[in-house]
């Protein structure tokens, strides 16, 4: 079902004592919002989030996960073991798993199964690089990457995938993609799932922005018909813009 969602990717940042602290001002300020609100703190935090979070509406998320359930997998993390401690929802092939750690659309497309198999929700990263877009490649390397990573899948599979567009010239950058430019990417992309499938599964996936969304900018591009919220980097680390962005959705 398509819903509102802000989700704060807090990265390899936030110490234990830090990401208490963050998810206690964030517990006390969290506005009555009809958005999904999601946090994802690295895994050695999962677990305090997890309890902290207890009671709250706000959801934990994994930044990553394997496709394997065990084995010798140095320094990799399961579904099974997110589940074990309460997380059921993960985000896959953010563009930094991509470009940094090698993830390409083959090993995303088992880490989905995966994830699918498990009954866990994902939030699906994908996006072109700058070059993409300047040599205007940017639809047909999306659409590449909506292909291989998940249009193998059953029609039924979709309630369990949240896209997230996150173009990577703006991830970090201070560089927002325009809502404009936002509205165009989305909109292709629920034409294109259309056609893969049908419009039904086009138009009840929920498709989060990412790369830049800050205070200043959120409200503009979440009011965009095909932006159902963001997928947030740098200020989800500051409680006060984290609750400014879902104020603006
Ligand atoms: O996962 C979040 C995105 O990479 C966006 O990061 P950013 O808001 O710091 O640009």
């Amino acid at each position: 079902m398509r819903k509102k969602i802000v989700a704060g990717n807090w990265k390899m940042n936030k110490n234990l004592d830090e990401t208490e602290a963050l998810l206690a001002e964030l517990s006390a300020k969290l506005p009555d919002t009809h958005a999904d609100v999601i946090v994802a703190p690295t895994f050695v935090n999962l677990a305090t989030a997890v309890n902290h979070l207890n009671s709250s509406v706000i959801q934990v998320a994994a930044q990553n996960m394997h496709f394997e359930d065990t084995g010798a997998y140095t320094g990799e993390i399961s579904a099974d073991m997110l589940l074990n401690i309460g997380v059921g929802t993960v985000i896959l092939g953010h563009s930094e798993r991509r470009s940094l750690f090698g993830e390409d659309d083959a090993m995303l497309a088992r880490k989905v199964k995966k994830a699918l198999e498990k009954n866990m929700q994902i939030i699906f990263c994908f996006g072109e690089e700058l070059s993409d877009r300047k040599s205007s490649n940017h639809f047909k390397v999306v659409e590449g990457q909506l292909k291989n990573g998940l249009f193998n899948l059953p029609a039924e599979a979709w309630s369990s995938i949240i896209l997230a567009y996150e173009p990577v010239w703006a991830i970090g950058t201070g560089e927002t993609a325009s809502p404009e430019q936002a509205q165009e990417m989305h909109e292709f992309i629920r034409k294109t799932i259309a056609g893969a499938y049908d419009s039904n599964i086009a138009d009840e996936v929920t498709i989060l922005y990412g790369g830049s969304v800050k205070p200043a900018n959120a409200a503009e591009i979440f009011s965009k018909p095909d932006v159902d919220g963001g997928l947030i980097g740098g200020a989800a680390l500051k409680c006060d813009d984290f609750i400014a962005i879902i104020n603006a959705i």
